[in-house]
């Protein structure tokens, strides 16, 4: 199997990460690495801690034990900074589509020449060229989806957190994303992406994790976790049995 941290590039650990509401244990991760090339797909059962583990990862929730470090360094504002999420259904400001992605190039401190080109580059990647003035609301689902994921690459991430983006869309659209995703890999943005979608993670994964009850049932090469996968319940849901 390969070394799935044997690569340049980011980082992430998380040692000890603990969450616990009442008497559940809604996350125990003892540790979890994830670094190298290509997209990490996190799958598991409904309730099984993904997004969680995610929102984590990512600094939105805070764990009760444990910690998050980046390149070594824990999870502060700065390192945030380098780091961006996109949800299952795409937050959109209530403007245009051009005005969506100069929200953020804004902040670059870009002027506005700059940004009037990065936006067109940016539309071209999510083939969505020419909508710079529709109102983005009144973009179709995967559209709509395109474009949060463009807004989150505007801030040139080192790491995009993705939580199911394609649950709701149909195979069209989730192959637009899912090309979307593959360039942003390539050009070494690493993506860490939750889906329920096990054909999915077979086409984009190199690595995946399979969670159960909040735990990591399994973590590696998706190949080898794909064929080999020796815990029980993770081969019964990879195999496509109802697990809950
Ligand atoms: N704030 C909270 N307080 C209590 N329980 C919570 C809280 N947030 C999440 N949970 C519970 O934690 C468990 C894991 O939730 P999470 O959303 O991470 O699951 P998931 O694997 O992403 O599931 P799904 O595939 O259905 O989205 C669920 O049982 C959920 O009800």
């Amino acid at each position: 199997m390969r070394d799935l941290c044997n690569d340049t590039g980011v980082l992430i650990e998380a040692t000890g990460l603990r969450l616990v509401r009442g008497t559940k244990h809604l996350l125990d991760i003892p540790h979890l690495r994830l670094g190298g090339p290509g997209p990490t797909v996190i799958l598991g059962p409904n309730g099984a801690g993904k997004s969680l583990l995610l929102r984590c990862l990512h600094g939105l929730i805070r764990a009760d034990a444990g910690q998050v470090r980046q390149d070594g360094i824990p999870l502060d504002g700065r390192q945030r900074m380098r780091q961006a999420m996109v949800f299952q259904r795409p937050v959109l400001l209530r403007r245009s589509v051009a005005a969506n992605l100069d929200f953020v190039l804004r902040r670059q401190g870009l002027p506005r020449a700059v940004r009037r080109e990065r936006i067109a580059e940016l539309l071209e990647t999510g083939g969505l060229s020419g909508r710079e003035r529709q109102w983005a609301r009144s973009l179709s689902g995967g559209e709509a989806q395109r474009l949060a994921i463009l807004r989150a690459l505007a801030t040139e991430p080192d790491v995009l957190f993705l939580d199911e983006p394609t649950s709701a869309l149909d195979p069209g659209a989730t192959q637009a994303i899912e090309a979307l995703v593959k360039q942003a890999s390539a050009k070494g943005v690493r993506i860490v992406m939750v889906t329920h979608d096990i054909g999915q993670a077979r086409r984009l994964a190199r690595d995946v994790v399979v969670m159960i009850g909040g735990r990591i049932a399994e973590h590696g090469d998706a190949l080898h976790v794909f064929d080999n996968a020796t815990h029980g319940t993770v081969r019964r849901f990879l195999a496509g049995d109802l697990i809950f």
